[in-house]
C-alpha cells in the first residue's frame, strides 16, 4: 500500500503545490485523484517515484520510507503510465514494452516473451503490432502500449497520470473498461489522476478530492462523493449532475427487488445480472419503454425492479444523505 503523511510540496519559485497532505492507498485497490486544473494532482503522483522530491512529510510504499530508496530502482518497481505515454520512437512496440524488464536485466527471450504475453492482455496482437513503430499506432494503441509497458515487469504498483486523457471519447470508454477489467484480474494497488470527475468515480474504489494547494477536499467511495459532497468545494466540482451520475456508481439491491407475482414475461423490459448498475437498468427501461426489469443472477431469477426501486436503491446507497 502507498501512505502519504504530512506531505506538502513547494517550487523553488514559491508555488506552492501541496500542503500537509495525508493519504492512504490501501493494497490491491484503485484510488483516483481529481481535482481542478493546477490542484496539485501530477506533483503527488510524482512525489511517489520521486521525480520530484516533497518539501516535507513521507511516503511509504508497503512500509518502506520511498526517500530512502534509491530513486531508479525505486522506479523499476512502480508501473506509471502517462499521457503522453512516451514510447521510443526509433523501437518497436515489442522493445518498447520489455524496457523495465530489460533494465532489470532478464534475458532477452524471456523478456520478449513477457512483452508478447503484455500485447495480448491489453488486446493488441503481438502477430500484428509486435514489429511495428510507434508512429505506425492510433492513439488508442499507444495508450494500450504505455499501460502494457508499465505492467512489463509485473509491478505491485502502479502511477497513472490522465492515462487516457489524449484519445476521442469512444475509445476512451473503452480503454477504461478493459483497464477496469485487467484490474479485477491483476489486483494492482493504483493511483489514478484525471481532472474528470465521471472517470474518478467510475474507476475508483475511492476518489481523493483535491482543493487547490493539494487540500483533500474529501476521500471517499464514489457514491459517497457524489451522494454526500464533504463541503461547498465538492459539491461544486462534482456539479449539478451528481444525482444522474450516482446511477452510474451505484449497483442494483437484489434486497429491493420485487416479486414476479401477477407479472408476465412480456412485461419486462428484459433481463440484467445483478452486477449491474442502476445506469444499465434505467437505460434498458428506457430504449424498452417499459416499467420492469427482470433482475438475475447466473441462472438464477432473482425479482424485478422496477423505477421505484431504483429511486429505492439510489435514496438507501450508503452514506447518501436522508432522503427528503
Ligand atoms: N516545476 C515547477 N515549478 C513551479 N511550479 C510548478 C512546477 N510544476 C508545477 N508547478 C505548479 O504547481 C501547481 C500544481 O501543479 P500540478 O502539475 O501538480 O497540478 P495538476 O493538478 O496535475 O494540474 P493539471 O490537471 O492541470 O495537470 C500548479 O500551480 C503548477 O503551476
Amino acid at each position: 500500500m502507498i501512505r502519504l503523511e504530512g506531505v506538502a510540496k513547494t517550487y523553488e519559485d514559491g508555488t506552492v503545490a501541496v500542503t500537509g497532505l495525508d493519504l492512504d492507498v490501501p493494497a490491491n485497490t484503485l484510488v483516483t485523484l481529481v481535482g481542478p486544473s493546477g490542484c496539485g494532482k501530477s506533483t503527488i503522483l510524482k512525489m511517489v517515484n520521486r521525480l520530484i522530491e516533497p518539501t516535507a512529510g513521507r511516503i511509504y510504499l508497503d512500509g518502506t520510507d520511498v526517500t530512502d530508496a534509491d530513486p531508479v530502482q525505486l522506479r523499476r518497481g512502480i508501473g506509471y503510465v502517462i499521457q503522453q505515454v512516451g514510447l521510443f520512437p526509433h523501437q518497436d512496440i515489442a522493445t518498447n514494452v520489455a524496457t523495465v524488464p530489460s533494465l532489470l536485466g532478464w534475458d532477452k527471450k524471456k523478456a520478449r516473451a513477457r512483452a508478447l504475453e503484455l500485447l495480448d492482455l491489453v488486446g493488441l496482437d503481438p502477430a500484428q503490432f509486435a514489429k511495428r513503430y510507434p508512429h505506425q499506432l492510433s492513439g488508442g494503441q499507444r495508450q494500450r502500449v504505455g499501460v502494457a509497458r508499465a505492467l512489463a515487469a509485473d509491478p505491485p504498483v502502479l502511477l497513472m497520470d490522465e492515462p487516457f486523457g489524449a484519445v476521442d471519447p469512444i475509445v476512451r470508454a473503452r480503454l477504461q473498461d478493459e483497464f477496469l477489467r485487467l484490474q479485477r484480474e491483476l489486483g494492482k494497488t493504483v493511483l489514478m489522476v484525471t481532472h474528470d470527475i465521471d472517470e474518478a468515480v467510475k474507476m475508483g474504489d475511492r476518489v481523493a478530492v483535491l482543493a487547490g494547494g493539494g487540500r483533500l477536499a474529501q476521500y471517499d467511495a464514489p457514491a459517497a462523493v457524489l451522494g454526500a459532497p464533504a463541503d461547498d468545494f465538492v459539491a461544486e466540482f462534482v456539479g449539478g449532475r451528481r444525482g444522474v451520475r450516482r446511477l452510474s456508481v451505484t449497483r442494483i439491491d437484489p434486497a429491493r427487488l420485487e416479486s414476479m407475482d401477477g407479472i408476465a414475461a412480456a412485461d419486462l423490459a428484459g433481463t440484467l445480472d445483478v452486477g449491474s448498475t442502476l445506469e444499465d437498468a434505467l437505460a434498458l427501461l428506457l430504449r424498452e419503454d417499459k416499467a420492469m426489469i427482470g433482475v438475475t443472477d447466473g441462472p438464477r431469477f432473482l425479482g424485478v425492479l422496477t423505477p421505484n426501486g431504483i429511486h429505492a436503491m439510489l435514496r438507501a446507497d450508503v452514506n447518501a444523505p436522508p432522503a427528503d
